[in-house]
């Protein structure tokens, strides 16, 4: 390949999105069409929170797109590889490149807080590393500095069912940035906190966002939580996207497009609108 070639192709790369969703379609077994040809495209780090009623296929939209739900069709291109068309080794490495935080924190409950973060490691150091919990004095150190950033210092040797509901996301938020992932996917990660402790976990999201330059997409029930600490709002509804936008226009009409004419009655502005 001449210099010129090289360099168009390093231009190229440069200019991919993040994360490119092409006519992304879920049909259940059931024959549920969950996706109807969804499209959207990340292109440079933010926050993007997803929105709509239950059942408008927000959990299935973030979950097709590690495959833990399989997609019937469509194209979903993580910085220019399209994950849909992997086979089961290929996906297991691009799976690597995807963090993700659950509701429920997923953390191993006898475990400490440190073997919990490193876990994130677990695919990168072999099996019989990772069932002795052998990891590189990198990774440790690694471990350590994110920990101190997500406000866990000290917490190390704490066993995972010792703490909070927002010091187990702060751990889950910790190990899913062990992974050094390019995109983060948050499933509902507020939905089991206090209103004082969900605004803290998305501040912190906003802020890691920032700081790692890893776009974010996280399914959230709570409106006025999406609307303080996201950089755009995606609303679905019956399983497309109604509404692609930054928060500041998420005006009441859009708000019906996405939940219908229905009361769907926005928590009040807590006064927290900005992400600090
Ligand atoms: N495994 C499944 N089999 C069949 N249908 C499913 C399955 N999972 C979800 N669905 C259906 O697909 C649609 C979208 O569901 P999904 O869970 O993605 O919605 P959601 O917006 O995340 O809802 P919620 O906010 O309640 O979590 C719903 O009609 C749901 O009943």
């Amino acid at each position: 390949m001449s210099t010129q070639e090289q360099v168009q192709k390093l231009a190229m790369k440069a200019q991919r999105p993040l994360l490119e969703v092409q006519n992304l379609v879920k049909v259940y077994k059931t024959g549920k069409r969950a996706l109807q040809e969804v499209n959207f495209i990340i292109d440079r780090p933010q926050v993007v929170a997803i929105i709509g009623s239950s059942g408008a296929g927000k959990s299935t939209f973030i979950r097709c797109i590690n495959r833990l739900v399989e997609p019937t069709s469509g194209r979903i291109l993580l910085n220019g590889e399209d994950i849909v068309s992997l086979d089961r080794k290929g996906l297991r490495a691009a799976r690597r490149r995807v963090g993700m935080i659950f509701q429920e924190y997923n953390l191993v409950e006898r475990l400490t807080v440190m073997q919990n973060v490193l876990s994130g490691r677990l695919g990168y150091v072999g099996l019989l590393n990772s069932i002795r919990y052998k990891f590189p004095p990198e990774d440790i150190r690694a471990a350590f500095e994110l920990l101190d950033r997500v406000g866990l210092e000290g917490y190390e040797n704490r066993r995972a069912d010792a703490l909070s509901g927002g010091q187990r996301q702060r751990v889950g938020i910790a190990r899913a940035l062990m992974q050094r992932p390019e995109l983060l996917l948050l499933d509902e990660p507020t939905a089991s906190l206090d209103p004082k402790t969900s605004r803290q976990i998305m501040r912190l999201v906003g802020e890691l966002v920032n700081e790692r330059k890893t776009p974010a997409i996280i399914n959230i029930h709570d409106v006025a939580l999406a609307k303080a600490h996201a950089d755009r709002i995606i609303g679905f509804n019956d399983g497309r996207i109604v509404f692609d936008d930054v928060p500041a226009n998420l005006t009441d009409e859009a708000l019906a497009r996405i939940y219908g004419d229905e009361d769907w009655n926005p928590p009040a502005d807590d006064g927290e609108a900005t992400r600090s």
